[in-house]
């Protein structure tokens, strides 16, 4: 009975038949109003199945309700009204709007309305994001994407016969070249002697305030022939002149490096009548200050005593200061070597104090008064035609003319390394003018210069064989010793980490030659050099080890750089480099001037994986072999490294 009382769930109360019929009808109404273009009436969500519909909420279709506000009548900017109310009117997430938009846009609406449509935007889309190459690109100057890539294998032969006016040096540098036994310039001298020495051209003046030279750095590795790329140039331009003046700076990191370089100037530039000085702090400030400098400009009309000064940037610095006559503003040359380090030093702030000292007043441009009211003028061309002429002063002219131009100063600014810096923070510091890049490397098919500059993979000799030891830290002097006797690697620098760990080795390694067996007939000698040197002590033992007296010598990163010994055959970081350009640099001791050398590195175990990553980061990995060194391999070494190591103990423990 309850039961027959229930309606049956598929029949339909009269309520319901009675809305389903208009509802129909007004699907039907729908219909044909859509078809004469009539605007039907508001839809409701009347879907439910259940019964009445209850208003619940009301969605308008977008079209539709273009369609009322008669903004959807062709032109675009109406359809653009209508995209902006699609927006506006639906809500929610994207996804969801689109959905709506389906469902609401019936196809009716987009076929009777097909030129008034929106066109469809295309999606936006995430750009790749740049390269890490790209990126660092950004930060680089013109001048740096736009390096000049130099074939490290490009020679050019000197030739004697040839006349001035074809070859780029003059036959007096020429013949003196030949007699040193060089006979071609390397790569990095054939692309920047030229470019320093264009013959004729205005560059070559050693005054020209109107159109300074460009400024040049130069990126070419370790033994690659830097130095002369810049002392033949200084020699060529320097040595027609008349008065001394200092015209070329050099400014070099260590004492030894300047000693270096003052011997190729003095070899090269032989004859040619260049005065040449040295300021490093080895010798007493007042003894420098006499060699660099005179005070009789009343009768010689100069104050230099010399036309080239090679110098470390600390001395130089106290001669800006404290010597009265010492000025930089008739220099045409400032050579900055091993530039990375040296830009790295802000040792009393001596790059800012230095290009200050360059800038010329105003005045010291214009003609100069003598007490005798007349001006001289110097014509320092480089035809050698210099001549110290007395002209009467004319009076103050308020017309515009030449020499109202803006004058700069001549001073030509030369940048060398074979780790040159590509940060462009560093490089901004100096002011450069116009530089033109070198970067002497190859270049792997497909890959820039720009990626080689950015990426500082810097290149290492290619006549350079590189080698890794993996060892337990308390085999590695023994692994040394087994290089020394197995390898032969007797001829050869030995950089540790600090100067106590040279003395500590250097005394551990006497030991150990003086417990082991004699086998040959020879008696290995090594040393240790470090700062704790005194000086003099330090350039003996170098003229030692250039001597080949010394067969070994232990040093510091002090010597990394820019050393040049020809003999070394081997070079061993007994402690791993912290970064790629003190690895560059050690292993460019060797291998220099095309010479063949061996490169080893002793790498503790915890230490192997931040080696092999930074040298994966240098591109550089694969060029290196590892070295396995067996057991069985040093038991020969052993019983005399035990003697040895027990013996320096004891000679560390306190006597009492
Ligand atoms: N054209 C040449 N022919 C023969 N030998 C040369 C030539 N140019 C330079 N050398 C020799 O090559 C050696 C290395 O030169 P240099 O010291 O100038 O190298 P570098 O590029 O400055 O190296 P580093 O970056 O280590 O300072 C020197 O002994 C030099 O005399």
């Amino acid at each position: 009975m309850a039961d027959s009382q229930q309606p049956h769930p598929k029949t339909k109360s009269k309520a319901k038949k009675r809305y389903l019929k208009a509802k129909k009808e007004r699907r039907k109404h729908r219909k044909t109003s859509d078809r004469s273009g009539a605007l039907p009436e508001e839809e409701t969500d009347d879907n439910s199945e259940d019964g009445p519909p209850e208003k619940t909420s009301t969605v308008i279709s977008p079209a539709r309700l273009a369609r009322q506000s008669n903004l959807a009548i062709g032109d675009d900017s109406q359809k653009r009204k209508k995209r902006k109310l699609d927006h506006t009117i639906t809500e929610g997430p994207l996804e969801d709007q689109s959905k709506q938009a389906e469902v609401d846009e019936p196809e009716v609406v987009e076929d009777s309305l097909p030129d008034r449509a929106l066109p469809l935007f295309p999606l936006p889309t995430r750009p790749d994001a740049p390269s890490k190459t790209e990126l660092a690109l950004q930060g680089l100057n013109r001048a740096q994407i736009e390096a000049e890539l130099v074939d490290p294998n490009s020679t050019l032969p000197i030739n004697l016969d040839a006349d001035n006016s074809q070859s780029i040096l003059g036959s007096k540098t020429r013949k003196r070249l030949i007699d040193l036994g060089v006979n071609d310039l390397f790569a990095v001298q054939t692309a920047v002697i030229p470019f320093l020495l264009r013959s004729g051209h205005k560059y070559t003046s050693l005054y020209d305030p109107y159109h300074p030279p460009r400024d040049v750095c130069v990126s070419a590795p370790t033994g690659s022939g830097k130095t002369l790329a810049y002392v033949l140039p200084i020699i060529e331009l320097l040595s027609p002149r008349v008065v001394t003046r200092l015209r070329a700076l050099i400014v070099l990191p260590t004492r030894d490096l300047v000693a270096q370089v003052r011997e190729v100037f003095e070899t090269t530039g032989k004859g040619r009548g260049l005065k040449i000085g040295t300021a490093t702090g080895q010798h007493s400030f007042s003894h420098e200050q006499a060699q660099l400098v005179t005070d009789e400009e009343w009768r010689t009309g100069r104050t230099s005593k010399v036309d080239v000064l090679i110098c470390t940037p600390g001395r130089l610095i106290d001669h800006i200061d404290g010597t009265s006559l010492f000025t930089l503003r008739d220099l045409r040359f400032l050579v900055i070597d091993e530039a990375d380090k040296l830009l790295n030093q802000s040792f009393q702030d001596w790059l800012a104090k230095v290009l200050a000292a360059i800038q010329r007043p105003y005045e010291s441009y214009l003609p100069v008064i003598s007490r005798h009211g007349l001006r001289s003028l110097e014509d320092t061309s480089a035809g050698g035609c210099v001549t110290a002429s007395l002209v009467p002063q004319e009076p103050p002219n308020e017309l515009q003319t030449d020499c109202d131009e803006p004058r700069h100063s001549s001073c030509q600014k030369l940048l060398f390394s074979a780790t040159l810096t590509s940060d462009p923070g560093k490089i901004a510091l100096l002011g450069l003018r116009d530089p033109k890049y070198f970067v002497v490397r190859e270049v792997a098919t497909g890959a820039s210069v720009n990626h080689h500059l950015v990426s500082e993979g810097f290149s290492i000799p290619t006549n350079l064989v590189e080698h890794m030891v993996v060892c337990n830290p308390s085999q590695k002097p023994l692994m040394l010793f087994y290089l020394v006797r197995a390898q032969r690697v007797d001829t050869a620098l030995v950089f540790t980490k600090s100067s106590e760990s040279t003395a500590r080795l250097v005394k551990l390694f006497e030991l150990f030659e003086k417990n082991s067996p004699v086998t040959e007939n020879r008696k290995l000698i090594i040393r240790a050099y470090s700062s704790d040197l005194p000086p003099s002590e330090r350039k003996s033992i170098l003229e030692q080890f250039k001597e080949k007296k010394i067969g070994i010598l232990v040093c510091s990163d002090l010597i990394s750089r820019g050393l040049d010994i020809s003999h070394v055959a081997h070079v061993v970081s007994y402690d791993v480099p912290i970064d790629i350009r003190k690895y560059v640099h050690r292993v460019g001791r060797t291998a220099r001037a095309g010479r063949h050398g061996e490169a080893w590195t002793l790498v503790e175990e915890q230490e192997a994986r931040h080696f092999k990553t930074m040298m994966k980061d240098a591109g550089h990995l694969n060029q290196i072999k590892r070295v396995r060194i067996s057991d069985e391999e040093l038991v020969p070494l052993t019983a005399a490294y035990d003697i040895a190591l027990t013996q320096l103990k004891k000679s560390y423990q306190p006597h009492w």
